[in-house]
């Protein structure tokens, strides 16, 4: 039987996504749909300014949108996935969890909390566990796992399959897309012939959450990973997919070959959201990019190349999909990571 679900922040951006990645998805079952008050009553139809590309489904669209409060959300509902604004998700996601909800958040709010897992499934499925300390730390029967930001999850599995070579120091720079701001974040005047050589928070995220997802969970604590990480982001104005250049020193001796295998053979995971293969390595140096290789996966892989040798001991460029592998489908990827280790 499918495990009933609610989303909540449901007529955003990333919140569209979710329902266009959950309404197929044989696991999950779309039961409870939430939004601000000004949207609190209305049908999805009326009250969601539909624009993903696909239709939006007929059964959704009849729904009733509540609003976020754990009082107006079914209690049969086993699983929420949240895409609130962080000042929002801070105030409200933890009433959920106090509730008894388990939660797959996308918000940035508690993302660096101690008792917080971070997680992207084929890198650091085992931080999980650190669901029994928040529960034991907060008394809550509801639990909360969050996503890193989009452009942290474009480079992070590409580290992880280097690290066996023992990474160092680690420099990334950004190329972001338009669509990482949301539909009112940055406005076509601003954007188009242009590139804005600044993200708000965005450098601190890749920096801090990388370290995170790279650390140990030894059953209690959490310790961060001690790598070096320096962020630059900007913006382009590109609609979809995060372009990142990455630069790594590494302990032992590293070719662009060895980079090239360690990563095809990083493996992925045997959830349905994970890619067959989940990092795509190029040959041709012009590639990834964004138009071309976003939908790698569909949308759900990381995609390399240009690795060369250069000052630093490798360097090539990621891409992924932000608002499906960097938002909505890392957060439902973490909802059947929940799931499979029987949270819900
Ligand atoms: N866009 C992207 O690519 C990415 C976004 N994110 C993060 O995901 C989250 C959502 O982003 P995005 O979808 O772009 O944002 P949007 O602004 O498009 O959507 C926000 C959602 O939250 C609801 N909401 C707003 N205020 C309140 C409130 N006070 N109480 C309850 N619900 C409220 C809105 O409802 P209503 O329609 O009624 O206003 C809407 O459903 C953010 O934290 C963002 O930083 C992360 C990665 C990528
Ligand atoms: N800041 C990201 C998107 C985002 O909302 O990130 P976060 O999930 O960390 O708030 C971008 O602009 O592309």
């Amino acid at each position: 039987m499918a495990v009933r679900v609610g989303v909540l922040g449901a007529t955003g951006a990333v919140g569209q996504r979710l329902i266009q990645l959950l309404e197929p998805h044989p696991e999950f079952e779309i039961a409870a749909l939430t939004a601000s008050e000004s949207s609190a009553g209305k049908t999805y139809r009326q009250a969601a300014k539909w624009r993903v590309d696909s239709p939006i489904p007929d059964d959704v669209a009849e729904m009733t949108v509540s609003a976020t409060d754990p009082d107006e959300v079914p209690d049969d509902v086993d699983l929420l996935f949240s895409s609130l604004p962080s000042s929002v998700g801070e105030q409200v996601e933890p009433a959920f969890c106090e509730a008894g909800y388990v939660m797959s958040s996308n918000s940035s709010n508690a993302r660096m909390a101690d008792d917080v897992p971070l997680v992207i499934p084929e890198v650091n499925a085992e931080h999980i566990d650190l669901l029994e300390v928040q529960r034991d730390e907060r008394g809550w029967d509801g639990a909360m796992v969050k996503n890193p930001n989009c452009s942290t999850i474009t480079f992070v599995p590409t580290l992880a399959a280097l690290e066996q070579f023992g990474l160092e120091e680690v420099h990334v720079a950004t190329l972001q897309a338009v669509s990482g701001a949301g539909y009112d974040g940055v406005s076509s005047m601003e954007i188009i012939d242009n590139a804005i050589p600044y993200i708000g928070s965005e450098e601190e995220k890749l920096e801090t959450e990388s370290r995170k997802l790279l650390g140990e969970f030894d059953g209690a604590e959490l310790s961060h990973n001690s790598v070096e990480v320096a962020a630059s982001c900007n913006r382009i104005p590109t609609i979809d997919g995060h372009l990142e250049n990455v630069w790594v020193e590494t302990e032992d001796d590293l070719t662009p070959e060895d980079a090239a295998d360690a990563m095809r053979a990083y493996p992925s995971l045997e959830l349905r959201s994970s890619p067959d293969q989940l990092i795509h390595v190029f040959d041709e140096p012009d590639r990834p990019q964004p138009r071309m290789d976003r939908t790698l996966g569909d949308g759900m892989a990381i995609a390399a190349g240009g690795l060369r040798e250069s000052t630093f001991d490798l360097q090539y460029n990621c891409l992924a999909h932000n608002t499906i592998r960097g938002a909505a489908g890392a957060s439902v990827l973490n909802g059947e990571l929940l799931l499979d280790q029987g949270y819900i």
